[in-house]
């Protein structure tokens, strides 16, 4: 942005104490000439050292936070009843901003928040676990875009990233890498955190750089946001005092208040004492509404979007026992939201504690999309249940309420209270074109060079404006080349024109962007938005998809400026308008990869990504193994398969987990268990189906074997626009040395998902274990495993199946014209 700054140098050329700032064109900087004098000995040469890079002399730290799954009514400085003072301070110190937006969804946001391109261009149209060959989707942030950790790395600061990433391929994240795409491959110094799209915030699968550590063994009351705040202050600390002249930048990104709602008991008991919701989702979404007038957030005139009968119901409408849960549900995802800003607010204090806060930008962002309503109608006890299509009624989630939101659930909460905390728009979390899935909450504050303190900023913004507005601050250049890779040139628009009070009504620069997800779309220009009808709530993701996205849609006009919360479609007034925006969506959509669209979510989960075990039906090993994730490792469901291990048995017997996957809210493990051999299926912890053999192994070698004959036609279908080859029926045999032992048949399977944060772990079992009943973790093996082959086939489609499901996929074409 700024290329044409002045070089900075500090010191006498040559001397080891000699700073510049440099162009920034290049990345690296082009090593420079050596400027001393080189003779036949030292006493006829002079030394010269290359001065060191450093940021401009004006450059702030830079605390860029970001929470998870947050839409705009969540934190009190929006009007939420959710108490977070300390974005209320951060807002108080500097400007709040009303009309920011994301992407709505997880990956694209945070792909656009460090890169500044739209989620397409960055590889991100869809989440990391959904990613598809094209180049809008393929979840590979280009080396021709580089982050801005990668930019400001290699302009001086020191760089890091605390929390959730997901944005590294779910086929690139095995400790064999690559690695380029870890946080530390993209300019990120130090990263402390989780590499997928949740985690248990308990037993988190937890990455210091690209090694997975457990700091938690042993420690049932650990909680990673707590542990991951002590982490950031300690980090930024000891920055700052090895060398308090080099800026910071801290990319601070909590997996809260993401589902499982992992708050501590104490804050828990914090928020339950307050009473927020004892009158349910429409009275809150009243008081809500009428605070964010009060605050002056929306305009006076600004109406409540209607409550949508069609889909959601009536707290009234609600049983004695419904409303009993869902206030647990809730209770529990506010906790975890006040939590969370509590341990933000310690990582702001530290700033301030060590004299910094003045010089320190810090952006609070609420959420990388709009609330999200993955709990579907009714909550639920366990997250991994929603991703494999499987709804948990009521009456069987009493079962957890008394350990709601500990270590025995991955829990979510109904999605009327997602349409609630997205306040005073229409729908949430994965919606595009519609605000509540796509309006987030953003406070900056920087004494230094901000000065209109409290103020309140009415600018389109977007998270892709988010890089230039760090770059036009810190007077550093975007590249032209990195690693000799021309950069792709940056798509957001810097917002820094507006922290002066002087422009607080300055109008928008950023004035055309577009929004997809799954389909569903719209295009914001000069104060109009186009969006889409909603045709499908999140929650039924797992049906027949609409094929023709593009054209099989229904519009929907809205004049933003003078209707703030989209409510008062004027489609049919303004014809020419709606040909207008249409034909811009699709221009801007050619410019940012986001053709082909694609309204599947549930196919694009189980679509072959080009991962280690690609191509690959046969697996051996020989060795104990721990943390292979799920994206890169055999992935058995929808198959048939055979798992055969040849162990030796010591004298005294042995016990301890041979193969496992997935832990306790979906996975298999395959174990001997006071000497039994064992095969257990654990479908999502509401049912466990398990094969044990008659009698403990005696001393010396065995081969045990678990044959499984999957009876679907498999993912083959989903070609089709058909999900019935998945999750089906199928015979599990276990074997002893070639004797049959025990045969059980199976109804269902898990169509979809392992539990995702869970590895696939060999000779022992990391995080949670796939039985309580059974064993507790890490179970080592007190056998010798010699060799464990797995062996998958896959089932293939024959002629006669793919005349039917032809068939039948235009018999539902014709039905939806
Ligand atoms: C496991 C998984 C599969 C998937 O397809 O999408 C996800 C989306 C998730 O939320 S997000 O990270 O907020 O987008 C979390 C996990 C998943």
């Amino acid at each position: 942005v700024r290329g044409d700054t002045a070089i900075e140098t500090t010191g006498t050329p040559g001397a080891p104490s000699a700073t510049t700032t440099i162009d920034g064109k290049q990345l690296p900087a082009p090593e420079p000439k050596f400027g001393g004098v080189i003779g036949e000995t030292t006493q006829k040469s002079k030394p010269w050292w290359a001065p060191r890079i450093v940021p401009p002399k004006k450059a702030p730290n830079v605390l860029l936070i970001m929470t998870d799954d947050s839409g705009f009514a969540v934190p009190s400085t929006y009007g939420g009843v959710i108490p977070t003072p300390n974005m209320d301070r951060i807002a108080k110190n500097g400007l709040r901003y009303t009309q920011v937006y994301s992407t709505a969804l997880c990956s694209p946001t945070r792909a656009a928040l460090i890169t500044g391109r739209n989620h397409h261009s960055a590889g991100f149209g869809v989440v990391a676990e959904q990613a598809t060959g094209f180049p809008g989707y393929n979840s590979l942030i280009g080396r021709d875009k580089a982050t801005i950790g990668r930019v400001l790395r290699d302009n001086g600061y020191a760089t890091s990233w605390f929390g959730k990433d997901h944005n590294t391929p779910t086929f690139e994240a095995s400790a064999i890498g690559p690695f380029e795409r870890w946080p530390t491959g993209m300019g990120f110094e130090y990263f402390y955190g989780f590499v997928g799209g949740d985690a248990n915030q308990w037993q988190p699968n937890l990455f210091r750089n690209t090694t997975q550590i457990y700091p938690f063994e042993g420690k049932p009351d650990w909680n990673l946001v707590t542990a991951m705040a002590n982490e950031a202050i300690d980090w930024m600390n000891q920055a700052h005092q090895i060398d308090p002249s080099k800026p910071f930048f801290c990319y601070y990104v909590p997996g809260a208040t993401h589902a499982p709602h992992h708050p501590t008991k104490e804050w828990v008991e914090k928020i339950q004492k307050m009473h927020l919701f004892d009158d349910g989702w429409n009275k809150l979404r009243e008081r809500i509404f009428a605070n964010q007038k009060r605050l002056g957030i929306i305009p006076q005139d600004a109406q409540l979007s209607p409550w949508p009968k069609e889909i959601l119901k009536e707290w009234d409408a609600c049983s004695a026992e419904e409303k009993k849960l869902f206030i647990r549900q809730v209770e529990t995802f506010a906790a975890f939201a006040a939590y969370n800003d509590h341990e933000i607010g310690r990582v702001i204090q530290a700033v301030e504690d060590m004299g910094e806060l003045d010089n320190t930008l810090i952006i609070y962002i609420n959420g990388d999309n709009g609330t999200s309503a993955e709990g579907g109608l009714y909550g639920t006890p366990n997250e991994v249940a929603f991703f494999n299509g499987v709804t948990v009624p009521v009456e069987a989630q009493m079962k957890w309420y008394d350990v709601w939101g500990t270590a025995q659930t991955y829990n979510h909460m109904s999605a009327h209270w997602a349409w609630a905390f997205d306040t005073p728009f229409s729908w949430f979390k994965q919606i595009a074109s519609h605000l509540g899935g796509v309006r987030q909450g953003m406070c900056i504050s920087w004494p230094a060079g901000i000065k209109d303190r409290g103020g309140v900023r009415n600018q389109f913004t977007h998270v892709i404006d988010v890089v230039p507005t760090i770059l036009e601050v810190t007077g550093i250049a975007a590249p032209e080349l990195v690693d000799g890779i021309k950069q792709a040139p940056i798509e957001g628009t810097s917002f820094a024109y507006t922290f002066d009070q002087a422009s607080a009504e300055a109008p928008s620069r950023h004035t055309t962007q577009y929004f997809e997800m799954f389909g569903d779309h719209s295009i914001y220009h000069e104060g109009w938005l186009l969006s889409t009808k909603v045709t499908r709530p999140p929650w039924e993701a797992f049906g027949a998809v609409n094929p023709d996205p593009v054209n099989n849609v229904a519009w929907e006009l809205y004049h933003l400026e003078e209707d703030f919360s989209q409510v008062n479609d004027v489609a049919a007034k303004h014809p020419d308008k709606v040909a207008e925006l249409k034909k811009l969506f699709l221009s801007e959509a050619r410019k940012y990869n986001v053709l082909p669209l694609d309204a599947s979510v549930a196919p694009r989960i189980v679509a072959p990504r080009p991962n280690i075990t690609a191509g690959r039906n046969e697996f051996v090993y020989t060795r104990p193994m721990v943390g292979l994730p799920q994206g890169d490792s055999p992935f058995l469901l929808n198959s048939s398969y055979t798992i055969t291990a040849e162990i030796d048995v010591p004298a005294a017997g042995a016990e301890g987990m041979i193969l496992t996957s997935g832990g306790r809210f979906a996975g298999y493990g395959f174990y001997l268990l006071k000497g039994k051999p064992v095969f257990l299926w654990n479908l999502i912890d509401l049912e466990r189906v398990k094969w044990e053999g008659p009698e403990a192994l005696a001393p010396g070698k065995h081969t045990l074997e678990f044959d499984f004959k999957y009876d679907g036609l498999g993912v083959g279908t989903l070609a089709f626009n058909n999900l019935s080859g998945l999750g089906r029926a199928g015979t599990g045999t276990l074997k002893v040395d070639g004797k049959e032992v025990q045969t059980i048949k199976m109804p269902k399977t898990l169509p979809m998902i392992l539990q995702w944060d869970e590895s696939f772990d060999i000779g022992s079992d990391t995080l949670t274990g796939v039985n309580d009943a059974d064993y507790q973790p890490p179970f080592a093996l007190t056998a010798t495993l010699e060799k464990l082959t797995i062996k998958v086939d896959r089932p293939m489609l024959s002629p006669q199946d793919v005349k039917q499901l032809e068939q039948s996929q235009a018999a539902a074409v014709d039905g939806a014209r």
